[in-house]
């Protein structure tokens, strides 16, 4: 007897309750990572997610050999690839961590009716969100578009269920059991082409992060120790390192967000006799982290969040014809804005930004430029490490003014002012724009005055319109 579990958005050994059930069976354990992107409406990685899809799975494949459990790593749509690999593998049962999007929950469900029917035991866990989207409702039923009342009722829900341990090698009985199974074929990850080699792009990658489940223990541990109490203070200040940098981890999985709340609230609990504040500052990072669970909620209620106006009354916004030298000059940090400068050069080199910078250019980009949000967020989707399907789509229409709970299409962001502000002796600015200041730098593509008085009229035009639904065909 054979467990399958298929690792998809939780590339972890610890606290994944799909490879706990498996290994709880005590049979053999086959692990296997589809990569798919040609099932309808699955979104292909972006280029900085593929590599760090590399070196996370490099990263899972030793975790796992080290409980006795071979990763498998095949191509192709997923519905044809599981059922396949299960047959290789003599299966008779699949696990798997539920994922929320639209086409993966289609595939999901396919698979679930495929396997069972062939007499195999289909189980599916939750993982990776603390709140499973429709398990929190307004009172009349309906999902939440608001984010400080959807918090303040996860907040009244029993704690989210504290994390399992990673499962340990089973003594004796896997060799002999892996010995009398058939081998399942396993594609070489180089042959997938996840990270760059004509341009090798990715150095910036490798000096900013170390992928994986350790890394992120790691990073969480460093935030805890150090960073939190000055988290509320100078979250904000993209000069400051005290955030913890955990989106890409959580993202991927390689931590859940279970463990992530447990730990917080441990040194919580432990600074609340000593040190002062962390009380709040623990109280203000997971509030964060309600931040995720609201995104995916949103998204799981609007599925084409990337592509559609979560208000619908903004579909008649008049974008003007798209300027692609402007597109370009964002993209490659060439406004002649410092900070939104620096931001987008910043993300080139590493894959991330910091959350106070990443609203600034997107303000930039959808009211100065006056550039369709879709265009910024497809550009975060290729470059960011931490591209979410939920969060990335949801944050843009937020700041764009046409998401949920969004900030008001009037607020634009001033860029100088937030430079002022956030960034006052201009340490991160600089750190990324060496030449801003001397006369290489660029004059400003736009007159930031002048652009936010032409979005506000662009706004008044759509302010007053009602989204009215096309008819049934
Ligand atoms: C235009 C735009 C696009 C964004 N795209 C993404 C994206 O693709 N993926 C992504 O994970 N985050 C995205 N964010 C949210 C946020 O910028 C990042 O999560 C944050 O900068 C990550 O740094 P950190 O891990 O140090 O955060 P911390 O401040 O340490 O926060 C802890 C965790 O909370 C979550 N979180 C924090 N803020 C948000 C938020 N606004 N929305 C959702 N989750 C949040 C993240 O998982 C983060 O790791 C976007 C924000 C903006 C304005």
């Amino acid at each position: 007897m054979t467990a399958v579990v298929w690792f998809r958005d939780d590339l972890r050994v610890g606290d994944n309750p799909a490879l706990t059930a498996a290994m709880a069976r005590g049979t053999r354990v086959v692990a296997v990572y589809v990569l798919d992107e040609v099932s309808p409406g699955v979104r292909p990685l972006g280029g900085a997610a593929r590599w760090w899809l590399h070196q996370s799975l490099q990263s899972l494949r030793a975790s796992l050999e080290r409980i006795g459990v071979p990763l498998v790593l095949r191509r192709g749509a997923a519905e044809a690839v599981l059922p396949a690999v299960a047959t290789e593998a003599a299966a008779d049962a699949v696990f798997w961590n539920r994922r929320y999007g639209r086409a993966e929950r289609t595939v999901d469900a396919a698979l679930k009716l495929g396997l069972r029917a062939a007499g195999l035991h289909v189980q599916s866990h939750a993982a990776s969100l603390l709140y499973e989207p429709w398990t929190l409702m307004t009172g009349a039923g309906q999902p939440y578009s608001v984010f400080t009342p959807f918090w303040r009722r996860a907040s009244s829900m029993p704690e989210p269920r504290r994390p399992l341990p990673a499962p340990e090698r089973p003594a004796g009985s896997l060799q002999s059991a892996a010995v009398q199974s058939p081998p399942v074929q396993s594609e070489p990850l180089d042959s997938w082409g996840l990270q760059p080699s004509a341009p090798d792009w990715a150095g910036g990658l490798r000096a900013a992060w170390r992928p994986g489940e350790q890394g992120a223990l790691d990073l969480l541990a460093e935030f805890l120790d150090e960073k939190l109490p000055l988290y509320p203070e100078q979250r904000d200040e993209p000069a400051e390192d005290v955030t913890s940098r955990l989106s890409p981890a959580l993202r991927w999985g390689e931590i859940s967000p279970h463990t992530v709340w447990h730990e917080t609230m441990r040194v919580r609990a432990a600074a609340a006799s000593g040190r002062i504040g962390s009380e709040g500052a623990a109280s203000t990072f997971l509030r964060q982290l309600g931040w995720r669970e609201f995104a995916a909620h949103v998204s799981f209620h609007a599925p084409d969040l990337h592509r559609v106006n979560w208000r619908r009354e903004f579909d008649a916004f008049e974008w003007p014809p798209l300027d692609q030298g402007a597109l370009t000059a964002w993209q490659r940090g060439q406004t002649g804005v410092p900070l939104v400068d620096a931001g987008m050069r910043e993300l080139w080199a590493t894959g991330t930004m910091h959350n106070r910078v990443r609203m600034v250019v997107a303000s930039y980009l959808s009211k100065n430029l006056l550039i369709d949000w879709r265009h910024g967020e497809e550009w975060f989707w290729q470059t960011l490490v931490d591209a979410d399907a939920a969060s990335n789509p949801f944050n843009w229409q937020w700041v764009a003014g046409s998401g949920a709970d969004a900030a008001p299409y009037f607020r634009v962001f001033n860029p100088v002012l937030q430079q002022q502000k956030f960034d006052p002796h201009g340490s991160y600015v600089r750190r990324h724009v060496p030449e801003w200041g001397t006369p290489e730098y660029p004059e400003p593509l736009v007159d930031l005055g002048e652009s936010r008085r032409a979005a506000l009229a662009a706004y008044d035009r759509v302010k007053h319109a009602k989204y009215s639904a096309p008819a049934p065909a």
